[in-house]
């Protein structure tokens, strides 16, 4: 990911030792990623990574570190965050803990609130065929399920308000059918989110950035028969919609990229591996097509926001925008099945 904030070494060394994790053997920038600040760090007891959270404050932080560690507690491979073992746990259910509590998975370095993570082993595909895209079906929907339990409740920060928020600041930036277009969908998902369709949506904590470069896969399996090794990156996670996750999902992992077209036989894949884990529901059917466009708008707002309003960083590389928009044009005017039963008509 990009470095917005140089780590010296002593003071990861401090850190690492603090956390019990032995002496830091080697510090290094990763590049890659556009939210925060990333390092590879090894120590005597194995190889971690430390993240220093650049937009994220102590408030929102003990949602997504709690979420892993409930996660990998129920065997859904995930990076599990390092405690500190000087600060104890908060003791109570969790709705009752202020946010601004101490949080035992919580550091500061650099003045940042950061954390450590196990580094994950494997590679990300990013070319992904029908069988990776029924592996990480299979995998979204179990952990779905695994965090039905999961008491912390924090909305989905880069939802429905913040894309709201956020349309007027990259108007500025865009020109007439780009506008045209933002301002059209944006109409369209508020109306959507206003259905008694979408009330019925299962809802619960997603990961909502799935992407294929947040997901590992075993580097020495065959082809055939692929194996996730792990997925990270929860700092976007929130509760929304198992649909919307879904769509997030299918958007990147099943579609042809140079065109954003749909991939049918990688998104069936998919939608078929998900649903031998946790059937689709009869509204959720009826909704993906929206979701999926829902998803393509949410990424465009983004992308416009990081690419027209940089922040400062070394090895930072903004990703382009006009992808998305190729990908909501193609979900908005397309017609296409799935094996879901959904239809995605033109609006
Ligand atoms: N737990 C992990 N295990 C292995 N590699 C990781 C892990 N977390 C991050 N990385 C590496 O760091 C890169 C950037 O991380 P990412 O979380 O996507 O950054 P950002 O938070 O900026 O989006 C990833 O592409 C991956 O190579
Ligand atoms: N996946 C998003 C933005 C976040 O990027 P990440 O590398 O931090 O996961 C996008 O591609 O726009």
């Amino acid at each position: 990911m990009a470095v917005f904030t140089e780590v010296g070494f002593d003071e990861a060394d401090a850190l690492v030792r603090r956390l019990g994790l032995g002496a830091l053997t080697a510090l290094k920038g990763i590049e890659g990623g556009i939210e925060n600040t990333n390092y590879f760090a090894s120590t005597e007891s194995g190889e971690y990574v430390l993240t220093l959270f650049e937009r994220l404050g102590a408030e929102q932080l003990p949602y997504y570190l709690c979420l892993m560690k409930h996660l990998a507690a129920r065997g859904i491979p995930v990076p599990e965050p390092v405690a500190d073992p000087a600060v104890a746990p908060p003791q109570g259910h969790p709705l009752s803990i202020p946010a601004n509590a101490p949080c035992e998975l919580l550091h500061t370095v650099a003045g940042k609130p950061a954390a450590v993570v196990q580094r994950l082993n494997g590679k990300s595909e990013l070319a992904p065929s029908a069988a990776h895209c029924a592996e990480l079906g299979r995998l979204l929907a179990r952990m779905h399920l695994a965090a039905r339990d999961y008491p912390r409740i924090q909305p989905n920060l880069r939802g429905l308000a913040w894309w709201n928020d956020t349309m007027p600041v990259v108007l500025p930036h865009l020109d007439a059918a780009q506008a045209a277009l933002l301002r059209s969908e944006l109409a369209y998902q508020n109306h959507v989110a206003e259905s008694s369709a979408y009330a019925a949506l299962p809802r619960g904590p997603v990961h909502a950035d799935l992407f294929r470069d947040n997901a590992m896969f075993d580097t020495h399996a065959s082809a055939d028969a692929p194996r996730l090794t792990g997925v990270f990156d929860f700092y976007f996670a929130g509760a929304d919609s198992w649909l919307f996750d879904l769509a997030v999902c299918l958007n990147d992992w099943a579609i042809d990229l140079a065109s954003g077209r749909h991939d049918a036989a990688r998104a069936d894949a998919l939608l078929a591996a998900y649903g031998t884990v946790r059937p689709l529901t009869a509204p959720e059917r009826a909704l993906l097509p929206a979701m999926l466009r829902a998803a393509a708008l949410r990424f465009w707002i983004s992308r416009l926001w990081d690419f027209h309003l940089p922040r400062e960083a070394s090895m930072l590389k903004a990703h382009d925008p006009t992808h998305f928009e190729r990908v909501l044009r193609q979900r908005a005017h397309a017609t296409f099945e799935f094996a879901t039963g959904a239809d995605a008509l033109a609006a």
